[in-house]
This record gives C-alpha cells, structure tokens and sequence, in this order.
C-alpha cells in the first residue's frame, strides 16, 4: 500500500485537488492539501489558463509533461478536450524539438525501460522495474535511428515512443496505466551527441549486425514472457533494421511496424478518399514514391496489394510503380538495392532515355504519375516545376508531402494549390491550415499515421488477436478511406483530427471483426463493438 506521499507522486494514482473528502480520509491525505475539492473540469480549466499563458510551443509541451508526470488522468481529460490543439505539442512536430533537446531538457523518465545493448542480462530487470507491477497491454519500442526524417538520436528518441503511447490514448482510450515506452539503446552515430558531454545514452558507435539481433531477440522473448497479452509496436528503427524485424515477427506475434505499415495504410486512405472526390478508378492511377525508405517502401507494398484486390495480377499491378530514391528512379541494374526496393524496380529498356532519369523531374516527365508520394525528407524537393509537369498530365493530382517534421516536408499544401490552379488533391504528414484559393476553402488531411495505428492496434488488441495481418490492414485502409465528403468543395481526402477519437473507434471495430472473421482471437471474442468498448479507458475521476 503506497503512502500519502507516495499516492501524491504517483502519476497513476494522484488526483491532486481532486481528492474527495472520503478518499482524503482513506488514503491519510488530510491536511496534503487545500482543503476545496475541485472537479476534473475545475482543474483542467486552472490547467489550461496555465497552459495558454506559455509563448512558445516547446514551453507548452514542458507544461503538459509536467502535467503527465503528475497527474495522468487529468492530463488525458484535459487532451481529449483539446486534441487538435494538443496533438502537434506532444506529438509530431514538436515532438521533435524535444528530441533534439533531451538531453537539456530532461525531467523525468516517464516509466520508460531503457535497454542498453551493453547489458542483455538485464532486460528482464528493466521491464519489470518499469512496469512496476502493471498490467503491461501495449508497449512502443524504438531504437532511434530513424527518429522521423531527423535521424539517429539514440537514447533521446525515447520522446518518440511516449508520444505515440500519448495519442493511443488519446486517440483509442487504452488504459495509460498499460503502457510501457521501451528505448533500446544500441549506441548512435550521431556525432553531435557523441561529442556534448550531457548525452545521456551510451556513448558508442552504432552496434550493427548479429549482436544487434541478439539483442532484439531477447528483448522480444522477454516481452512475451513477462507480458503475454501485449502488442508490440516498432517505431523508427532505421532502414536497415525494420523491415527485417517486421518479416522476422509479423507470423509469430502480435507485432506492428508503424513506419511500414501505419504509413502504408493512411497513404492508401488518403489515396482511397482522393478518388472518391475525382471519382476516378484505383487501377488507373500510376504510382510514383520519392524515397524509397522504410515508410516509402510499406506505402507501395500496400498500394500493390490494393491493386491485386482490385483484380490486377502480380505483374499487371507491378507496372504501376515507379521508385525513386538518390540514385533517381530505381532499375533492376541499379546499385545499392534494398531487398525492399528490389520488388518494384523498372526496366531500362522501357524507356528510352533511362540513363537520364536519375532526378526527379526528368522521372515526372519520362513517368507521368497520377499519384506522388514524399518519403525523401528532402524538403523542398516537390518543385514548381515538378508540381506543373506533374499536372500538366493528370486532372487531379494527388500529392502527399509527408516528410516529417516541418523543417523537411517536400512541399507546402499551400503551393500545391496554387500550382495546380487548386486540382491537387493534398495531404501532408504534419497539420496544414486551410488553404485559400479562388474563393474555396481546401482543407487538407493529415497523412500521418497517428490517424491509423491506435485504431489498427486498439481493435487487434481488443479481439485478442494471435497476429495482426495483411487482411486487418486492407479493412483498416477501407474504413478510414470511405470517411470523406466527395460532395463539398476543397473537401479533405483524410478525415480531420477533430474526429480522431470518433474514426479510431470505427477502424478499432473494423480490426476487431477482422479477427473475429479470421478465427485469429485467442479469447474466442465474438462481438467487437463490445470488445473494443470493453477496453476503452475514460479519463474521469
Ligand atoms: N506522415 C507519416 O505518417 C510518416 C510515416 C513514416 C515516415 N514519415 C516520414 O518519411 C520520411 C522518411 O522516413 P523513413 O522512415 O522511410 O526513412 P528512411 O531513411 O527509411 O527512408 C528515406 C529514404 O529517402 C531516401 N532519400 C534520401 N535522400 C534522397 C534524395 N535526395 N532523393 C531521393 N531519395 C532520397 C533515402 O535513401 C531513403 O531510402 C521521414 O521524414 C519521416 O518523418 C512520415
Ligand atoms: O511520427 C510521425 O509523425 C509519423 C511517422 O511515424 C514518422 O516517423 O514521421
Ligand atoms: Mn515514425
């Protein structure tokens, strides 16, 4: 049984001046504090005046930590009052700044596990020293090296896997005492860190290769033992890394790749509910990804997939996909070939100026794609130029931008527009505002997968699925795609964040019949509506 004190400094447990004058009594918090009792909406009110008065964005998001360090509950009811206000402070992209800063920024861990690849023996310690006796359902796991498009941060990306853990919450409702943010800490190679004396992760080169493997193997063995019931999420592991461990696990375990698979899913709704608006044909459209990388690569697999649903053969449907990444558009012939990139490589001999085809623009006009996609974290990369070319050829271009964080996005939603006289059909990764173009207001839809993966995971974790499949994934893009308004002018092609909580539910039922349909649950759940509403969490007192 905690203390008084301890209940006061417990995240979990505190309710600060929300304490009930019984619970006062109970729990020996007489006298700890003022003696008025406030509401949940009295105390997020005092919150928010707080919270406001903070200039920078960055300042705002020390504020909100400090409150979920201190008080959980509040902090979620305070979020789910102002989600789309609160979703770019915690998460993407100011997330990202805190990245950047942790190691002069940092409070507290936030009952994160910190794995060193210097001490395996101790992952079982670590786990159950961060659970701390908590019933563990769903843990984010992240070794740093592909932090959004910024790069290796090594132990500092821990901030990554706390606020995807925040907008599952947030966005699905699962319990936050059932959580559990997971940095591996396998060294870095980035030179800043390794040089400023604050740097708090270990202070070594990157560890590659079989060690690595180990590593994550015993990891992922300890996960299971200790936390049978759990979904693993992977998130930001570097290119050479995730696609591995995902092919590794996916059959095994109730495991996700966000990179790979959230991404793949929110770009095929948006592309789903831009053709609903331009009332054109998915088998039409072709394909064209600029970065081939761990998200660009999971976004024309599910593509692919669509395709072949859609009744396209292997190779009818490999025809409409065309990579490019620094070598230009990616040939059979090409050096330095992913195992990734190799499904969707080209002929030379189907052009005839192939070996002039190494940028962009010379790919837009030898290609001519409807559909284009940035995963470079080139900012910038998406022209004028390119972006005339590009529509000189389509009627309804669909272009998504999703190079996070701000600082790296290929274009802006607003020059899209303009470019192509407002025919765009745009997403971005980070919010854009609305954009003003002839007298109609273009709303833009977020491609980010925070939009997909707490519903995707939230419904397989509701129907106690044994894995999360091929099958799960299409469903989840279908439903999140048919929420669009084809109807009203500069409609968005992705449903806004206002109504996250609200779509989430939905992909969370969709997943969780999915299992049920499959025969996958382990529990034998049979009604998913009342297994996803079951496993909701509220954050009231
Ligand atoms: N919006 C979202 O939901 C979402 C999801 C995942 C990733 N992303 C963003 O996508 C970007 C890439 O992430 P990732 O995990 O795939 O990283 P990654 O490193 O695996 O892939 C990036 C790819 O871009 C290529 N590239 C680099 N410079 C290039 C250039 N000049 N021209 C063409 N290609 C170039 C790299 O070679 C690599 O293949 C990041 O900015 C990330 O934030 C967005
Ligand atoms: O974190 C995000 O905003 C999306 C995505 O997972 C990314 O890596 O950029
Ligand atoms: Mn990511």
């Amino acid at each position: 049984m905690a203390t008084p004190q301890e209940i006061l400094r417990n995240p979990f447990l505190n309710k600060g001046t929300g304490f009930s004058k019984e619970e006062r009594e109970e729990l020996g918090l007489v006298g700890l504090l003022p003696s008025h009792v406030q509401t949940i909406e009295e105390q997020a009110e005092r919150i928010y005046e707080q919270y406001s008065s903070k200039t920078s964005r960055l300042e705002k998001r020390i504020y909100l930590m400090s409150l979920f360090n201190t008080n959980r509950t509040l902090f979620f009811y305070l979020m789910g009052q102002h989600l789309r206000e609160f979703m770019p402070i915690v998460y993407d992209p100011v997330v990202a700044e805190s990245i950047e800063g942790y190691n002069h920024l940092f409070m507290r861990p936030q009952e994160a596990a910190f794995i060193s690849i210097d001490k395996p023996e101790s992952i079982e310690k670590t786990l159950k020293n961060a659970a701390d006796g908590r019933d563990i359902r769903l843990i984010v796991v992240t070794d740093a090296e592909g932090i959004l498009g910024i790069g290796d941060w090594g132990v500092d990306g821990v901030d990554i896997a706390i606020g995807k853990l925040m907008v599952y919450t947030a966005a699905a409702g699962i319990n936050p005492a059932q959580v559990l943010p997971v940095s591996i800490d396998a060294g870095t190679n980035n030179k800043e860190l390794l040089n400023d004396p604050l740097y708090l992760g270990n202070k070594h080169e990157r560890v590659y290769g079989e060690k690595y493997y180990e590593l994550i193997d015993k990891f992922v063995a300890t996960v299971q033992k200790l936390f049978p019931e759990s979904m693993l999420h992977f998130e930001d592991f570097g290119r050479s890394n995730a696609d591995v461990i995902l092919n590794k696990y996916k059959d095994k375990i109730l495991t996700f790749n966000d990179d790979i698979q959230g991404t793949g899913i929110v770009c095929l709704a948006g592309v789903l509910g831009a053709l609903n608006i331009s009332k054109q044909k998915f088998t039409d459209q072709k394909f064209l990804t600029f970065g081939a990388g761990t998200a660009g690569i999971g976004i024309a697999r599910l593509m692919f997939d669509e395709m072949k649903r859609q009744g396209l053969s292997e190779e009818e449907a490999k025809k409409h996909f065309y990579l490019v990444d620094k070598q230009g558009l990616l040939f059979d012939d090409t050096e330095g070939l992913t195992e990734g990139q190799k499904a969707f490589v080209r002929s030379r001999d189907e052009f005839e100026n192939a070996d002039e085809l190494t940028n962009l623009e010379a790919v837009v006009k030898a290609v001519h794609p409807t559909v284009m996609i940035g995963t470079s974290t080139q900012p910038g990369a998406f022209t004028e130029s390119v972006i005339k070319e590009m529509a000189a050829h389509t009627e309804r271009p669909i272009i998504f931008p999703i190079s996070n964080p701000t600082k790296l996005i290929e274009a802006h939603a607003d020059d899209l527009i303009k470019w192509t006289e407002g025919r765009a059909l745009v997403a971005t990764g980070i919010p854009s505002d609305d954009v003003e173009y002839n007298g109609v207001t273009y709303k833009i839809g977020q491609a980010n997968n925070a939009l997909i993966y707490p519903g995707v995971c939230f419904g397989a974790m509701a129907a106690s699925s044994k894995v999360l499949n091929e099958e799960m994934i299409s469903q989840a893009s279908h439903a999140l795609g048919g929420i669009v308004d084809p109807d009203e002018p500069g409609a968005p092609v992705l449903p806004p964040i206002d109504k996250l909580q609200k779509f989430t539910t939905t992909v969370a039922e969709t997943v969780a019949q999915s299992v049920i349909d499959q025969g996958l649950s382990k529990e034998n759940v049979t009604d998913a509506k009342k297994a996803v509403a079951n496993m909701k969490w509220e954050p009231r007192y």
